[in-house]
């Protein structure tokens, strides 16, 4: 049967995200512009680019903290806005005071509150239950009772993914959550956010500057660099053409022992961040980013 040119499109009424001719500028400094990018429930979508390429603003606007110049933003079809509950959200690890009086189940718990039925108006009973329910799913129980600040960088990370679930959300927006983690609690954290992508059909924006931890898992990547963006599957975007036409400069991406490996030369480097730069000792000068 042929289109119906005036039935809704099935594409974009489903979309978990959808941005259509979306820019944001801060004064004559254009982050992006003319961004369309529509993503399906259970996709996950990897955001690239170096510092300052408005990777964290983009979560910002999706989250409903920054207004976008111009397009729109929308979050299961309602333009995105503040304390969303269809949204969950896992910012940048911050270090948490050693004395902070905060349970890891005290935290999980402020993702409740966040949301729709506000502090109070959910019996007791059941709210502990929910958090109860999110702290299992990531493992967390052994340790949920103790003072936040007392626990391991993979600790407080499961539990701030626990505290972005509880409230069962449709989008999922991380914002490098595997930084200063070991590869142990990377690929944890990273299976967390799969499973839930893959059980609740949760679709995933996660930002990151190494694509390597999570590349088995990306659907797409949105590639931001200097006002400049590519959208495409890993394997169309992290090619040496694209990401040279992205730098403006040579860059050569390499294929090392299952991983990508993004180089370039003089000043090349300094632009990459650690956008899988080789780690000491591979050979190839590489750049670790700022982090
Ligand atoms: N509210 C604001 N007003 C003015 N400039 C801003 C504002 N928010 C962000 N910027 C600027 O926009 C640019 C992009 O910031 P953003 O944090 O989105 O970058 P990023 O790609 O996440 O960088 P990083 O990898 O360093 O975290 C930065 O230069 C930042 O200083």
């Amino acid at each position: 049967m042929p289109p119906n040119p005036s039935a809704p499109d099935p594409e974009s009424r489903s979309a978990a995200v959808e941005l259509r001719g979306a820019e944001l500028s801060f004064g004559d400094r254009v982050l992006w512009q003319g961004l369309d990018l529509s993503i399906a429930p259970g996709e996950f979508v990897a955001i690239l680019g170096p510092n300052g390429s408005g990777k964290t603003s983009l979560l910002r606007v999706l989250l409903g903290e920054l207004d976008l110049v111009s397009g729109s933003a929308e979050i299961a079809g309602i333009p995105a806005q503040r304390a969303n509950r269809n949204v969950g959200y896992v910012p940048q690890q911050k270090s948490m005071d050693e004395g902070l009086p905060l349970r890891g189940r005290d935290l999980v718990g402020l993702g409740v509150d966040g949301h729709m039925w506000g502090t109070g108006l959910l019996r007791r009973r059941r709210r502990m239950q929910i958090v109860d329910d999110a702290i299992r799913k990531v493992g967390a129980e052994a340790f949920a009772d103790a003072p936040v600040g007392l626990m391991s960088g993979g600790e407080q990370q499961r539990l701030r993914i626990a505290q972005a679930l509880v409230g069962d959300p449709s989008v999922l927006l991380c914002d490098e959550p595997l930084l200063s983690l070991d590869l142990a609690n990377q690929d944890l954290v990273s299976s967390l956010i799969d499973r839930r992508r893959h059980e609740h059909d949760t679709a995933v924006l996660f930002v990151t500057h190494e694509i390597n931890p999570i590349l088995p898992l990306v659907d797409r990547v949105l590639y931001l660099v200097d006002g400049q963006f590519r959208i495409g599957t890993p394997t169309e975007v992290m090619t040496s053409e694209v990401l040279s036409e992205l730098y403006g400069t040579d860059v050569e991406v390499l294929h090392v022992r299952g991983r990508l490996v993004v180089v370039g030369t003089g000043d090349a480097i300094d632009a990459l961040g650690s956008a899988g730069g080789l780690r000491p000792g591979e050979g190839v000068h590489h750049h670790d980013g700022d982090h």
